[in-house]
């Protein structure tokens, strides 16, 4: 394949290291990371192979081509293991689901599989109760007082205590009037931006970082800490409660008030405020999710895939692939390359079914993502309120950069006005 233009000098010994990294250092640029990678892709239509420096295992294969993700997601999925490589790159995670393969990830994957009927009609209810009482009123104060709200930071709090909810019994509270600061969830941006840079640099530079616990990997130590710190806090606290319940005999019947109680407010609620929707409300809104699919292909929250192979392959464009190789794939590229989604990928939508080795923002095949439905439950109450009482509108001049992390979100936040609509 020629070399475009735009891609990075290969030096002797160094590979095309020195260029890539450069261009990581375009952060405060429009000119993002994302922007160059998707013009590279453009360029040479499709493949990227990126060469590492000399025998540091770092030859990087970035595809786009819908052919080769249907191949390494479905038809050869037993070749394309997550692998010890990821496992090393994510071992913040634990043996947990991202990271595990083969028998252990069958069975994490069955028992999460069985719980998530559960966990959808609890966030479905949590979502719209905190959409009614925390997040409505927030955005109301902000209107009164014509304050400008970072609504990423808002939707950040939201998402945080609602999963806090679901995982340890607990609302941390991150949505109250104050905004209070969230250690934990700076750690987690912290932990995500070091894990990109991972990715991007040969696994002995990283390493050597880590051992030395200097630069980005001094940043990952931190935000272990403080993650690891609220994650026992939580349990401990959890399992106290669980103690006292064992211990106190009374508690089938304090239950019973509680639950009625709870079930009086939740009534009492929906006569206060008709005018809340809810999951059930929106099953139908079908041009609200096509509008809200359509956000997440242009900026899928996971900006790139990263599979290696186990054995040797041949990908359907003819790209060999060998087991020390990585294979990443750009989904923010792949939804700008006209060959994929057509010469109006970028500002238009259509309200039709694509398959989802084409739309892979929730991932594709057997590790398609569990919470997908919760998710976009979530999103549709979210956005369906919020659209229906306000009429919300980007600051004039707010700058619109994507952070360089395993999670894409804007570096600036996302500053608005908002108004009450009459
Ligand atoms: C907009 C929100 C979400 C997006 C865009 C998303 C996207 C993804 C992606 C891309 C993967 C594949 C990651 C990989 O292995 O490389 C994934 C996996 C997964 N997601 Fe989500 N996710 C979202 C929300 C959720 C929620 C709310 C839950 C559950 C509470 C969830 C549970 C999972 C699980 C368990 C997996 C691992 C599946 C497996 O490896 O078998 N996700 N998700």
């Amino acid at each position: 394949m020629e070399a475009g233009s735009r891609l990075p000098t290969k030096w002797p010994v160094l590979g095309m290291i020195p260029g890539f990294v450069s261009r990581l250092h375009w952060r405060e640029s429009t000119w993002c990371f994302h922007d160059w990678t998707t013009e590279v892709l453009r360029e040479i239509w499709l493949h990227l192979l990126l060469k590492g420096p000399w025998c540091s295992g770092m030859d990087i294969l970035g595809t786009s081509d819908p052919a080769n993700i249907r191949y390494i997601f479905n038809a050869n999925f037993a070749n394309y293991p997550k692998g010890g490589q990821f496992l090393e790159i994510f071992d913040i995670l634990g043996d947990g689901i991202f990271n595990a393969d083969s028998d252990s990830w069958k069975t994490q994957r069955k028992v999460a599989n069985s719980r998530m009927p559960r966990f959808w009609r609890f966030v479905a209810r949590v979502s719209r109760e905190k959409v009614e009482k925390v997040l409505i009123p927030l955005l109301a104060r902000a209107a009164e007082h014509a304050a400008v709200v970072d609504l990423q930071d808002v939707f950040l709090r939201f998402t945080f205590d609602t999963t806090c909810n679901l995982v340890f019994g607990v609302d941390p509270g991150c949505l109250s009037p104050d905004l209070p600061s969230v250690p934990f969830a700076n750690a987690l941006d912290d932990a995500e931006e070091v894990l990109f840079f991972r990715q991007a640099v040969p696994m002995g530079w990283w390493k050597l970082l880590r051992w030395l616990q200097v630069g980005e990997e001094k940043k990952m130590v931190l935000a272990s800490e403080t993650i690891c710190n609220f994650i026992t806090g939580r349990i401990s606290e959890r399992m106290d409660e669980v103690a006292k319940v064992r211990q106190d005999k009374e508690v089938p019947m304090r239950l019973e008030v509680q639950l009625d109680a709870g079930r009086k407010r939740h009534l009492s609620t929906r006569q206060v405020d008709p005018v809340v929707f809810g999951a059930d409300d929106l099953s139908s809104a079908i041009y609200l999710e096509a509008a809200l699919f359509e956000s997440l292909r242009l900026f899928p929250p996971v900006p790139f895939e990263h599979n290696g192979a186990a054995r040797p392959d041949v990908l359907p464009s003819g790209h060999k692939v060998d087991p020390k190789a990585k294979i990443v794939i750009p989904l923010y590229v792949m939804a700008r390359v006209e060959g994929i989604w057509g010469k109006d990928c970028c500002d238009d939508w259509k309200l039709k079914h694509e398959p989802l080795y084409k739309f892979l923002s929730f991932n594709s095949g057997p590790r398609i993502c569990l919470g997908k439905d919760m998710a976009f439950t979530q999103l549709k109450v979210v956005a369906a309120n919020l659209l229906h009482k306000f009429h919300i509108t980007v600051v004039k001049g707010h700058v619109e950069v994507p952070s360089l992390s395993i999670i894409l979100h804007m570096k600036h936040g996302l500053r608005v006005n908002v108004e009450k609509r009459v």
